[in-house]
C-alpha cells in the first residue's frame, strides 16, 4: 500500500530544492501546510515544474481524506456521539489547554480535569443551555501535531469536529503562538476551511464539449493554463468554468472540484489560562480576530465566550403563537440565520409545509404589523410567527 505521507515529505523536499533552485532561501518550508498556504504568485513563479509539484501535492492530501487511504488512516469515523439539542460547538485543541475544565463549567457534564496530558480520551458531550437554545458541546480528547494524519486520536478527533456546527479552538495563553497555526494546518489538511465562505467559482461537469474557461475579472493569480491543467489533472475534460472572484487562487479552486470533501466552518478563538500571563500580552492576544480569552480557573471571561458562542452560532428564537390566542414566550423555536417560513414549517412538524396556506408575522421582518407572508419570507431574531394551515 502507498505511504502518502511518506509521498508528501518526498514532495515537500522536491519542492524545496526546487525552491531554492529558483529563488535562493527567499521562503522557507517549515511544513507542507506552510507551502500550501502562501498566495500562489510568491510560491509559484510562473514556474511550470513548481505548479505541477502543487497540485501533486494537493491530490495526495485529498487522499489522506480517504477512509481506505493508506498510512495512518485508521480510525477516522468520529465518535459515537449523536447529535442533540440545536446546534453542535466542537472543543478542538491541544492536550491540557483547559478542554474539560470549560466543558464541566459551562454545562452540568463533568469531566475528569488533569494536569497531565491525553486524560480525556472519548468525546464528552455536555448541553448549554442559552437563550431558549440548547446547545451540544462536544469535549474532545487533545490533538497534537500530525493529527491530520492520523498521529494520536487525530483522525477521530478531527472528524467530530467536522460534524459540528461551530469549532471552539481552545488554546493555552501560556503556551507558544504557534499553536494556532499548527492546529489551523491540521484542520486545513483534512478540508475543513475555518470562517471561510466557499470560493466564488462557478464549476459545471459536462458529458461532452472540452473545457470553456472564463473569468469574470482578469484574476491576479490564476490564469487559463494553470486551471486548465487542473482540471486535465482530475480528468475533468469536459466542463464549465466561471471564475467570479479575482482573488481567487489555486487552492480555492482545488477547493470547488473537491467540494464533497471540504467543510466551511465557523471558528472562534478562545485563549484560556489568561490567569498567568501579563495584562500586555492578554491585550495583544484579545485584539486577534475571531478571538475570546478566558480564566476558566478564575472565572473570567467565561460568560463572554458563551454570548460569543451564541452569536458566532448565528441562530435565532422565534416566538408562535396560535390564532386568537398570546403568543407563547416561554418556549423558543430555534432556527439557523437566513431561514424561510418553509424552514421554520419543517422545524415545527415534517408534513406541516404540505397543509400550510399562509404566514402571520409579528416583527423585525414584517414590513407592516402584522404581515401576512408565504413560505420563501424571511424571518428575523425574535419575530412572532403564527402559521396558518388549510
Ligand atoms: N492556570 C490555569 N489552569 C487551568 C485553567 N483551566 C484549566 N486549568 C488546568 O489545566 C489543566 C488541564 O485541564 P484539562 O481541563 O484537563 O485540559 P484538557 O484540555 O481537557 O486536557 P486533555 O483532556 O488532556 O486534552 C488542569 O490542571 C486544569 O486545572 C485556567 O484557566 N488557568
Ligand atoms: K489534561
Ligand atoms: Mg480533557
Amino acid at each position: 500500500m502507498v505511504n502518502i505521507t511518506e509521498k508528501i515529505k518526498e514532495i515537500e523536499d522536491e519542492m524545496r530544492r526546487t525552491q531554492s533552485k529558483e529563488q535562493g532561501d527567499r521562503i522557507s518550508f517549515g511544513s507542507i501546510e506552510r507551502v500550501h498556504n502562501l498566495p500562489i504568485p510568491e510560491i509559484l513563479p510562473q514556474n511550470d515544474q513548481l505548479t505541477s509539484i502543487h497540485r501533486k501535492l494537493a491530490r495526495l492530501r485529498a487522499q489522506l481524506l480517504e477512509p481506505t487511504g493508506g498510512a495512518g488512516s485508521g480510525g477516522g469515523s468520529g465518535f459515537d456521539v449523536s447529535k442533540s439539542g440545536d446546534a453542535r460547538v466542537a472543543l478542538v485543541g491541544f492536550p491540557s489547554v483547559g478542554k474539560s475544565t470549560f466543558l464541566s463549567k459551562i454545562t452540568k457534564t463533568k469531566s475528569e480535569a488533569a494536569s497531565y496530558s491525553f486524560t480525556t480520551l472519548t468525546a464528552i458531550p455536555g448541553v448549554l443551555e442559552y437563550g431558549g437554545a440548547e446547545i451540544q458541546i462536544l469535549d474532545l480528547p487533545g490533538i497534537i501535531e500530525g493529527a491530520s494524519e492520523g498521529k494520536g486520536r487525530g483522525r477521530q478527533v478531527i472528524s467530530a469536529a467536522k460534524t459540528s456546527d461551530l469549532i471552539l479552538m481552545i488554546l493555552d495563553a501560556t503556551k507558544r503562538a504557534e499553536q494556532r497555526a499548527l492546529l489551523e494546518a491540521e484542520l486545513d489538511a483534512v478540508g475543513i476551511r475555518l470562517n471561510k465562505e466557499p470560493p466564488n467559482i462557478y464549476l459545471k461537469v459536462k458529458k461532452a464539449g472540452g473545457m470553456k474557461i472564463t473569468f469574470q475579472t482578469p484574476p491576479k493569480n490564476l490564469d487559463e493554463k494553470i486551471i486548465y491543467n487542473v482540471l486535465r489533472d482530475y480528468k475533468m475534460l469536459n466542463c464549465e468554468v466561471l471564475v467570479r472572484d479575482e482573488n481567487a487562487t489555486i487552492d480555492d479552486f482545488i477547493d470547488v472540484i473537491m467540494k464533497d470533501h471540504r467543510k466551511y466552518i465557523r471558528c472562534l478563538y478562545v485563549y484560556n489560562k489568561i490567569d498567568s500571563v501579563s495584562l500586555e500580552f492578554l491585550d495583544q492576544l484579545a485584539r486577534e480576530p475571531h478571538t475570546a480569552v478566558m480564566s476558566c480557573e478564575l472565572d473570567l471571561g467565561v460568560q463572554e465566550v458563551i454570548e460569543r458562542i451564541w452569536t458566532e452560532l448565528r441562530l435565532m428564537r422565534l416566538y408562535t403563537k396560535r390564532k386568537g390566542e398570546e403568543p407563547d414566550f416561554s418556549e423558543a423555536l430555534i432556527v439557523r440565520r437566513d431561514s424561510t417560513i418553509e424552514d421554520v414549517c419543517d422545524q415545527i412538524h415534517r408534513t406541516l409545509k404540505e397543509t400550510f396556506k399562509y404566514a402571520m408575522v409579528w416583527g423585525a421582518s414584517a414590513r407592516h404589523v402584522p404581515q401576512r407572508v408565504g413560505l420563501g419570507h424571511m424571518v428575523a431574531d425574535e419575530d412572532v410567527v403564527s402559521i396558518v394551515a388549510k
